[in-house]
């Protein structure tokens, strides 16, 4: 059985219907990529999936529990998480000392303990950097940190909830190629050690090809082609809906061909 399960999924706002009807599922141990351009409805997927945003029509099945009408806490508790930038008011705090809240409002003690509390779930926190390559770094503020680093530091909180199903939003925005790939490659060992699911929205097709297991591909609400990233490179929607965005694919070369095979 899928992890996830999208059926009919529509929300309109006035007359635009943002996301139209769509249907896609998601098994544990796989990251999928939800692309489209500008406007095409990724984000209010994202929004309606993790519960921000209510639909209006359609279901959203995590293990055959439903999703809409739940309240986003409700969604975060049952396994759904969401990577987010570390807050200018966190950047004060250690690297460890992030994590440690996480895994603090995860428990759901006051965060007026935290003063006192300063070791409290030190050593698992060290465990979730150490998973994402930052345990070196515990100490140091996280204000002083590479901008990758911060990244690495941003998917270890999210982790702090252990999700079944984590939500990433342009997770290599504004990242360097280098950078951008040890993320994703990050992200990828990530999903295949905790048998976790990963839906992520990207403009970089490189990282796409790269690392996602399957693609979806929106335009202007509807879910017009799914598959092996590869396979659907040279579909001609899809050719269609990124023609003139500055983001058509390249057609694959003999010579790239014959590598990939
Ligand atoms: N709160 C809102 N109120 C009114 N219209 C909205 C709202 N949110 C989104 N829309 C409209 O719904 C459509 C889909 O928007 P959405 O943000 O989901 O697209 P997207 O694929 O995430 O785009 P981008 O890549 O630019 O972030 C667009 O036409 C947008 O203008």
């Amino acid at each position: 059985m899928s992890l996830l399960k999208v059926s009919g999924l529509g929300k309109s706002f006035g007359g635009v219907k943002a996301v139209d009807g769509i249907h896609f599922e998601l098994a544990a141990g796989e990251l999928l990529a939800l692309i489209g351009p500008n406007g095409a409805g990724k984000s209010t997927t994202f929004n309606m999936v993790n519960g921000q945003l209510p639909a209006d029509a359609g279901s959203i099945q995590l293990n055959g529990q439903e999703l809409v009408g739940r309240k986003p806490r409700d969604i975060w508790r049952m396994g759904v998480g969401r990577t987010f930038q570390i807050a200018e008011t966190f950047a004060s705090l250690t690297v460890v000392e992030n994590v440690q809240m996480a895994l603090i409002s995860n428990d759901n003690r006051l965060f007026a303990m935290w003063r006192k509390a300063a070791d409290h779930k030190r050593d698992e926190a060290l465990a979730l950097l150490d998973q994402v390559g930052m345990k070196s770094q515990a100490d140091r503020p996280c204000s002083v940190l590479a901008y990758g680093d911060v990244k690495r530091v941003e998917l270890a909180i999210a982790m702090a909830n252990a999700p079944k199903l984590l939500l990433m939003d342009e997770p290599t925005a504004g990242m360097a190629p280098k950078e951008r790939n040890e993320l994703m490659a990050l992200t990828k060992q990530l999903v295949i050690d905790r048998n976790m699911a990963v839906l992520f929205t990207e403009h970089s097709m490189d990282v796409v090809f790269a690392y996602a297991d399957r693609m979806i591909v929106l335009a202007r609400g509807r879910l017009i082609a799914e598959g092996k990233p590869l396979e659907l490179r040279d579909h001609p929607k899809v050719q269609e809906v990124y023609f003139g965005t500055g983001k058509t694919f390249e057609k694959k070369t003999a010579a790239a061909a014959a590598e990939a095979a």
